[in-house]
């Protein structure tokens, strides 16, 4: 099938490539000159796992791309992929939507092929009936040949590539059965349940989807600072709760609370949208509560144990949202830094991948290509993300002033760590 992904940046360069492996013919298209020639030059603009293989193996063949419009007059289906921010009244910023649904309109225009536009970013429900849908027909005439539909996606950064073509499920939303049908052809051959609904469903499933998962680290951290005052291990204990497959063991680890580009953005939008209809979301908004507090949790153990932090070095290990990836949105890394800047503390950082993308936040703290580098001569340390080498630390610790690590992941595999809620 002919395919125009609109959209170059983490969810659009994935489908794109997983649906070139696939055999179909893709166009990406984005604004961001730069993305566009490093994906027809088969550079992956972002780091994921697996995803330079294929840019090396469709790049230029089934694989193109372009900061025009014009592949999709010949596309059958165009994926929406853009970017839907959080704004500053922590609602979905939806310009990139607007301006993508009239671009492919425009293309649209006495187009007699039948085509049918899919929503593939995360939107409010009613965004694809209410926005997409007018913005695309006034843009095309009102052709009568478009159909649409929303397919969310779920995918995990780092291992991106594997989650789109493993899914555990794949949601399909339209109104019409001809244009859900054209989108399920798909995903003929990935053997796993694909379910149809409509299209604010479908437009809402991912908001709770996320909301859920955000909701269950909250509430693991809360339960871990409750056990931190019992001296109890928060580990032992959601280990023993996961075991209920009511529960389920995943997303359960205490810390210093989640990050990444969509959780604390989709946690906001699905609050903002509450409101806007009267309702009080509650438990969301303690869900994000507890979120902003866990980091700062962080530095109050850590002062307990050094007391004032004034003109202390302090390392930092890690800055990426998560580990396996260079994205640092909405790190918790973020606001311990601040918080520790706000402090006159003498920052030393450390993150496999992400320290270049950390320089652009602050400029003004000290970068390490190694963990030993960062603490060397330290008062204190704090890990900050679960990138799978620190399991590996020990005797780098040694390089510190005295071994006072505090954990906001629990990755280490030495005994004289504490943990931030365990
Ligand atoms: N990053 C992730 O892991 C996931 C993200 N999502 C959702 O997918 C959507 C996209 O997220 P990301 O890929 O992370 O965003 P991103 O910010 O990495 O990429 C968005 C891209 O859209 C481009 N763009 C903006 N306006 C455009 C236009 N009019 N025409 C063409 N291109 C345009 C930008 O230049 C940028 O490259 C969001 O709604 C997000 O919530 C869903 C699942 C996973
Ligand atoms: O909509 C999205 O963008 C995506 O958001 C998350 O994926 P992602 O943000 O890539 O990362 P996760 O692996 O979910 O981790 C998010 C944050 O939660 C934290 N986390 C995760 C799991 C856990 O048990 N505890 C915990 O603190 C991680 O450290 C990280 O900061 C969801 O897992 C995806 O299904 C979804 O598609």
């Amino acid at each position: 099938m002919k395919i125009s992904v609109v959209g170059g940046g983490y969810v659009g360069l994935i489908t794109g490539a997983c649906l070139a492996e696939k055999g179909h013919h893709v166009t990406i298209i984005d604004i961001d000159k730069e993305k566009i020639n490093a994906i027809n030059s088969a550079r992956p603009p972002i780091y994921e796992k697996g995803l330079e293989e294929l840019l090396a193996r469709h790049s230029g063949k089934n694989l193109l791309a372009s900061t025009g419009y014009e592949s999709v007059r010949d596309s059958e289906i165009s994926i929406i992929c853009v970017g839907t921010p959080m704004g500053e009244d922590g609602s979905a910023d939806l310009k990139y939507i607007v301006s993508a649904a009239e671009s492919i309109g425009r293309e649209l225009k006495n187009s007699g092929v039948y085509h049918v536009v899919t929503v593939k970013s995360t939107v409010p429900p009613g965004t694809t009936s209410g926005i997409v849908v007018p913005a695309v027909m006034s843009a095309s005439g009102n052709n009568p040949n478009i159909g649409f539909a929303m397919n969310p996606e779920f995918l995990r950064e780092g291992i991106a590539v594997d989650d789109f073509m493993n899914p555990d499920r794949v949601v399909i939303g339209s109104d019409d059965k001809k244009s859900g049908d054209l989108v399920e052809s798909l995903y003929s051959d990935f053997n796993i349940r694909i379910l149809r609904t409509g299209l604010v469903s479908a437009e809402m499933i991912k908001y709770a989807s996320n909301s859920f998962l955000a909701t269950k680290i909250s509430f693991s951290n809360e339960v871990g600072n409750i056990c931190k005052s019992f001296g109890i291990d928060v580990y032992e204990v959601m280990e023993g709760v996961g075991l209920d497959h009511r529960i389920s063991p995943y997303f359960l680890n205490a810390g210093c609370g989640f990050g990444g580009s969509c959780f604390p953005k989709d946690v906001s939008a699905l609050i903002h949208l509450a409101k806007s209809k009267g309702v009080d979301p509650v438990l969301l908004r303690s869900v994000l509560k507890v979120n902003e507090v866990q980091p700062l949790l962080i530095i109050e153990i850590l002062k307990k144990r050094l007391g004032d932090l004034n003109g202390k070095r302090i390392a930092v290990l890690g800055l990426a949202f998560k580990g396996d990836t260079d994205d640092i949105r909405d790190s918790r890394a973020v606001p311990a830094i601040e918080r520790l800047i706000m402090e006159g503390v003498d920052v030393h950082a450390f993150d496999p991948m992400a320290n270049e993308n950390m320089k652009a936040v602050f400029p003004e703290i000290t970068y390490h290509d190694s963990a030993a580098g960062a603490l060397e001569n330290a008062d204190g340390c704090l890990v900050m993300t679960e990138w799978p080498e620190f399991s590996r630390l020990d005797k780098e610790f040694d390089k510190m002033k005295k071994r006072v690590i505090i954990e906001g992941r629990r990755i280490l595999s030495i005994p004289d760590a504490e943990g931030i809620c365990w």
